[in-house]
């Protein structure tokens, strides 16, 4: 999917969320857990009662590595239920993968040409060889981490050398290997503030923002400072999402926790001009 096909959906869905399948075989309902692929059948119920609120999924490779070869199957089969019913949808493996560029190779063929999705999480550690594999594909996306939700992000990410905080330099070196085709960005919502700081080096890129929901990201905030003419935002939410519900209904509560979501994007869209 190009970014064009991609904010032509935003507009459509009146929507930039991506729901995140962070599936934990733990917190599922009950009842699913004696059906033959469970994490499917949860991932399934979730995409059927969300995939007109959002334009993006976002499995967390974890949730199925952590179960070994069934997990990778679930997850095989969660990709293939959203390519052939959803082709709209855009598809992200959270895998935050990055190795010496032989090695990368590798990672980008199993997401790109054995799983088909449309984008990976990259870690920008280990520099451009490790990165520059992944954007050899029409049409796929890496998604650089930059500056991440979480507390530790302080421990390196805003060291500042000649008055470039770390992230900026991450900013500013990546955007040379790629393109606002086929580069995003992770930026937490809980450093909205920072977005202003962002936009002025890659105002053009759509960005990858975890942290609403159950990390206590403000959307509005995100909003605000990150917007951009096309949108430029894909929003995540998973926990805040997928467990609304807890029992048979599940998917439904699911749905409504979209539907909130959805609604205060659109109206933020409105605001912005855009759909
Ligand atoms: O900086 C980052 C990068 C990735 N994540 C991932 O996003 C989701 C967030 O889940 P919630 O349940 O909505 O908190 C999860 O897969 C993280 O690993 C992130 O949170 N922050």
């Amino acid at each position: 999917m190009n970014s064009q096909e991609l904010f032509e959906q935003i507009k459509i869905k009146k929507s930039f969320l991506c729901v995140g399948l962070d599936t934990d075989k733990n917190k599922i309902p009950a009842h699913l857990l004696d059906a033959e692929d469970p994490i499917y059948e949860f991932n399934k119920a979730i995409v059927d009662a969300t995939h007109d609120l959002c334009v993006a999924y976002k499995p967390n490779l974890a949730f199925y590595e952590s179960e070994g070869i069934e997990g990778l199957k679930s997850l095989e089969r969660t990709v293939k239920y959203i390519r052939s019913n959803y082709p709209e949808i855009f598809l992200i493996a959270d895998a935050k993968r990055g190795d010496i560029g032989n090695t990368s190779k590798m990672y980008a063929k199993a997401f790109f040409e054995n799983m088909d999705f449309d984008s990976v999480t990259v870690a920008p550690y280990m520099g451009a060889d490790s990165v520059t594999p992944f954007l050899s594909y029409e049409n796929k996306w890496v998604i650089l981490l930059a500056l991440t939700s979480n507390k530790g992000a302080f421990d390196f990410q805003f060291m500042e050398e000649n008055g470039t905080r770390l992230f900026e330099k991450v900013l500013e070196t990546s955007k040379e290997w790629g393109t606002p085709e086929n580069m995003m960005y992770v930026v937490g919502a809980t450093k909205a503030e920072s977005l202003t700081d962002i936009r002025k080096i890659i105002p053009n890129s759509f960005l990858l923002v975890p942290g609403v929901g159950a990390q206590g990201g403000s959307l509005s905030e995100v909003a605000k400072y990150g917007l951009n003419d096309t949108c430029g935002l894909l929003v995540n939410s998973s926990r805040g999402i997928i467990y609304a519900g807890s029992d048979e209904d599940f998917a439904l509560f699911a749905r409504g926790e979209a539907l909130k979501v959805q609604t205060e994007m659109s109206s933020l869209l409105e605001e912005k001009g855009i759909a």
